[in-house]
């Protein structure tokens, strides 16, 4: 494994108007890591996201990407930089127009390097990677289930074999049991790439499943990170607040300040 962080943030500020969200956050995901960020609503964890996708630019602050700072690049370098990523969007974020297969296909198909009956093919490799028939492959996204439509938002997601996969908030809206599948696809399909993964959630199953590491957004810091499977011995009192659901506990007092 390299030394070089796949991607680190170094003191990273970012404010709106008089908020500021992030205050000087600091992260490392090295190579084929999956890194989840937890903390609790409004504490910037998409702002995090949005950032490092050049979404967002930081007040101050470096994001690099295997070694190459990208705050402030030009939209060619930009684009460079995207062909590293993908995203599993919270929503799915289907085109409705759009059979599953284009779906699927629809980056590598937009970026021409290959033709779309080699996308109809694709597509159906990857659906068979996420545990679906090829038949789904014809359908559209509102004749499918919000599990469904997850796993398809992860078969595209996985489409172009990305270096590095973003996951904003993979179970929300799913039943347990279906976000458990979507947990352990997760797993399955970045292993099998080798990406690295940094993902976005308040799902403490979804962050102990897919985690190699927990890191805890707090008032614009990541206050503790760790292994995922020592969050539940640290003695951080915020975290413990955090990951048992407790109102009572310091992340209260901060918020009747
Ligand atoms: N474009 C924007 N303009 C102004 N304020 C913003 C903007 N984007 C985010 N914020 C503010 O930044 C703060 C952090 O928002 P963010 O969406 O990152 O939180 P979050 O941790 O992802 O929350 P949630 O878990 O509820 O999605 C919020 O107070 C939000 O209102």
């Amino acid at each position: 494994m390299s030394d070089i962080p796949k991607i680190r943030l170094r003191n990273v500020h970012k404010a709106f108007g008089p908020k500021t969200v992030l205050n000087g956050l600091d992260l490392d995901v090295m190579p084929g890591e999956s890194v989840v960020i937890i903390g609790g609503s409004g504490t910037g964890k998409s702002v995090t996201l949005k950032c490092t996708l050049g979404l967002m630019e930081p007040d101050s602050g470096t994001i690099e990407v295997d070694g190459e700072n990208v705050v402030g690049l030009g939209s060619r370098d930009r684009e460079r930089i995207n062909h590293k990523f993908s995203m599993l969007f919270q929503g799915g974020a289907l085109f409705d127009s759009l059979p599953v297969w284009e779906n699927v296909a629809f980056g590598p198909i937009a970026d021409k390097t290959i033709t779309r009956k080699q996308g109809k093919e694709l597509a159906i490799e990857k659906l068979a990677q996420v545990g679906m028939p090829a038949e789904v492959a014809d359908l559209y996204p509102s004749e499918l289930s919000g599990g469904m439509q997850k796993r398809v938002g992860l078969a595209r997601a996985i489409a172009g074999d990305p270096e590095i996969i973003f996951f904003d908030e993979p179970t929300t809206g799913l039943d347990p049991i279906m976000a458990d599948v979507i947990n352990d696809l997760i797993v399955k399909v970045t292993r099998e790439l080798g990406s690295t993964g940094l993902s976005i959630t308040h799902d403490m199953a979804s962050a102990r499943k897919i985690a190699d590491r927990i890191a805890m957004l707090y008032q614009g810091k990541i206050i503790w990170q760790g292994p995922a499977d020592s969050i539940d011995h640290c003695d951080n009192p915020y975290v413990q607040q955090f990951i048992n659901g407790r109102a009572d506990g310091p992340i209260e007092m901060a918020v009747r300040k």
